[in-house]
């Protein structure tokens, strides 16, 4: 494993008696990077968390944090991580100061560091008005503060923050991302949560589970090109306007174009698409794994004609996370026998640990 691997899951599978919250799930994050970790409600995104922060145990498979196994080396793993869980742990009774100062001992820092780290949280979160405060008079939104402060208050070279925006307002989201962006600048974050704007301003790459499964996994354009529905829309310039005209080939008529886009490697569908009579205009299919701008830009210099447009439409990531989830959904809303174990008949030869319940094996 590359010493860049800060976490690392490998097969983490975890099961609630007969059921499978997670199933061979999967993945690497890196230094620096910033990672959404996505998943509609039960997708198994918070078992995953809870796994790599040393909360629970997995019935199979392995994790390790920064090279520390979560398991054999829990105190190196909670010393390299913030977690912030969906429900802070706050005591609602301690004044914001004294909460911090509570998470620092915890952590056993001294009391010198301790001050020095609150001053930077503080700032970093936004908490200076503040800290005389009970936590009790504080909102969602400052409460979430407070939470993310003590998630950072021993500086930690990783943060994993389990759906932190999912109670506050708009105006807090926003001012939360923005934080976000701040500490991810030096820290690798997974940040878990159901809103997919918020991937898209925080992170530049995204794991998608689904029942417990690893459903996509990659930077967040190419996940939006997975659907395999990739379409480009091709401009070429038709008739002479007010300026020169810029081509070193002859003003090219629609069916030559169409022609040429056609014979192009990889596309599958060329229509034409409606403009006025300054341009031709036409929609391409292509296949989801090659990026057809190039060529399509070459043959345009090629036959010497006047590119006017060229983009890329993939799906929203909103498309392609349905698509890929709509199966939890659909299950969700079924009436009928309630099937817990979605796999029990391929259970029958594994090792099962079926006393595996609730809190059994909380540490
Ligand atoms: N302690 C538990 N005992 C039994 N089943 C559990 C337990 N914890 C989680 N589960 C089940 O495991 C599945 C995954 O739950 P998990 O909390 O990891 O999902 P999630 O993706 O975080 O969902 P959400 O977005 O709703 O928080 C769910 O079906 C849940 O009901």
């Amino acid at each position: 494993m590359s010493t860049d691997v800060m976490i690392y899951a490998n097969g983490l599978t975890k099961r609630y008696g007969s059921y499978r919250a997670l199933d061979d799930v999967s993945f690497e994050v890196r230094r620096g990077e910033v990672v959404g970790f996505l998943g509609p409600n039960g997708a198994g995104k918070s078992t995953t968390m809870r796994i790599l922060t040393c909360f629970i145990a997995p019935t199979s498979g392995m994790a390790k944090v920064r090279g520390h196994d979560v398991f054999e080396d829990t105190l190196a793993v909670r010393s390299s991580l913030g977690y912030l869980p969906q429900r802070a742990p706050l005591y609602l009774e301690m004044t914001v100061y004294e909460y911090l100062r509570f998470a620092a001992q915890m952590r056993n820092l001294d009391n010198a560091t301790f001050k020095k780290r609150a001053r930077d949280v503080v700032e970093i979160c936004g908490l200076a008005q503040s800290l005389s405060k009970e936590i009790r008079q504080l909102s969602h939104g400052y409460r979430q503060r407070v939470g993310l402060a003590q998630a950072l208050i021993h500086d930690p070279p990783i943060l994993i923050l389990d759906e932190p925006t999912s109670d506050l307002d708009p105006n807090e989201k926003a001012e939360f991302l923005n934080y976000l962006k701040q500490i991810g600048k030096d820290r690798t974050v997974l940040l878990s949560t159901h809103n997919l704007k918020e991937v898209e301003t925080a992170c530049a790459r995204a794991i998608i589970v689904s029942r417990g499964r690893v459903v996509a996994d990659g930077a967040l354009d190419e996940i939006r090109a997975k659907s395999g529905r990739v379409r480009y829309v091709v401009s070429v310039q038709e008739s002479l306007g007010e300026s020169a005209y810029r081509g070193t080939g002859a003003l090219p008529r629609g069916n030559d174009v169409e022609k040429a886009l056609s014979s192009i490697r990889g596309v599958s569908k060329v229509a034409e698409l409606p403009t006025d009579d300054r341009a031709h205009s036409f929609a391409v299919a292509g296949d989801d794994n090659t990026d057809l701008r190039p060529e399509i830009f070459r043959m345009v210099a090629d036959k010497g004609w006047v590119l006017l447009e060229l983009h890329r439409d993939t799906q929203t990531l909103e498309d392609v996370f349905r698509q890929l989830t709509i199966g939890d959904e659909r299950r969700n809303r079924q009436l009928g026998p309630v099937s817990e174990s979605r796999d029990e008949e391929d259970e029958s030869d594994e090792d099962e640990d079926d006393s595996d319940d609730e809190e059994e094996d909380e540490r």
